[in-house]
């Protein structure tokens, strides 16, 4: 578990009474929430963790906090500004978030080199005319610099890998191929989907290892404001356990109970929640 000093900070993101409900096929059946009037909120260098079992709306929920799904009810704010469509929000927050999914091989393009797929948000980034992210005047090798730099964040060396195509890499090194290409953009938000559920357990370890290092770093940064904020679902308590500094426990759509990690973990006050750790192994 990390510690984070965020007494001092203002949230990054705040959702407030999000709701989502999602079309049934034409059923009269009252259509139930995925997401039902969640608020939550996220403080520069946290890790929050959402779990509960499946169906919960924990996916729902992270996607309509990072402005993927437009919530039919209750808004979210990025750096105290509401996220509407086309707003200006909206487009930093599309900018500065980041993901990290369940299969890595989807996020890394079979033809391209482990290289090319980690450079290639910094040279979109530079294509939309992001200029924070990427100068005109720099030359490939601050490109290939920058490359290298993140694949050595994540225990890949450049070496090696910066040639290598994803069917040279087993799961836990395309897992950390994918982190690296989330990485290299500076992100302000990286939420990680069920980052080790396709991952064999014996590589599990060294993907929570990274995960932690880069939170790790984040909560270093000089100005605790400037830190790097995580999102994770996971199945996995041990991961959550390992990783998160608050956890949020959804059941229906609905938030069951949340707080420190080391609270809902060795004294959930709701029988689901006690129900959820019973059937998993920490
Ligand atoms: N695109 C969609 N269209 C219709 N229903 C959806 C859609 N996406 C999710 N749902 C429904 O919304 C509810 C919440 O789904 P969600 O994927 O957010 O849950 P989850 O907790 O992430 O589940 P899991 O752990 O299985 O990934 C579920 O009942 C799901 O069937």
């Amino acid at each position: 578990m990390g510690t984070t000093d965020v007494a001092h900070a203002d949230p990054i993101l705040i959702g407030k009474g999000l709701t989502k409900i999602y079309a049934s096929n034409g059923s009269d059946v009252a259509q139930k929430a995925a997401v039902d009037g969640i608020d939550v909120s996220l403080m520069p260098g946290e890790c929050l963790a959402i779990i509960g079992e499946s169906g919960s709306g924990k996916t729902t929920l992270s996607r309509l906090l990072l402005g993927q799904l437009r919530p039919d009810a209750g808004q979210v704010a990025y750096q105290g500004s509401p996220v509407l469509r086309g707003s200006a929000a909206a487009r930093s927050l599309a900018r500065d978030s980041a993901l990290v999914f369940q299969n890595p091989f989807a996020s890394l393009d079979p033809r391209w080199t482990i290289g090319r797929s980690v450079a290639e948000p910094l040279l979109a980034a530079g294509r939309r005319g992001s200029g924070h992210l990427w100068h005109r005047r720099q030359d490939g090798t601050d490109l290939a610099d920058r490359v290298a730099k993140v694949l050595s964040e994540v225990q890949l060396d450049p070496d090696r890998f910066m040639t290598a195509y994803p069917s040279d890499l087993s799961g836990g090194q395309a897992q950390r191929a994918a982190i690296a290409r989330a990485l290299v953009v500076k992100p302000r938000i990286l939420l990680a989907d069920e980052p080790m559920s396709a991952i064999d357990v014996s590589a599990r370890v060294g993907i929570l290892h990274t995960l932690q290092s880069i939170m790790a770093q984040s909560r270093q940064q000089a100005d605790p404001s400037n830190g790097m904020s995580m999102i994770i679902i996971s199945h996995d308590l041990g991961v959550v356990q390992h990783i998160a500094d608050r956890v949020m426990v959804l059941s229906q759509g609905r938030v069951v109970e949340e707080g420190p990690v080391q609270t809902i973990l060795d004294h959930p006050s709701q029988s689901y929640t006690r129900q959820l750790l019973a059937a998993a192994t920490l």
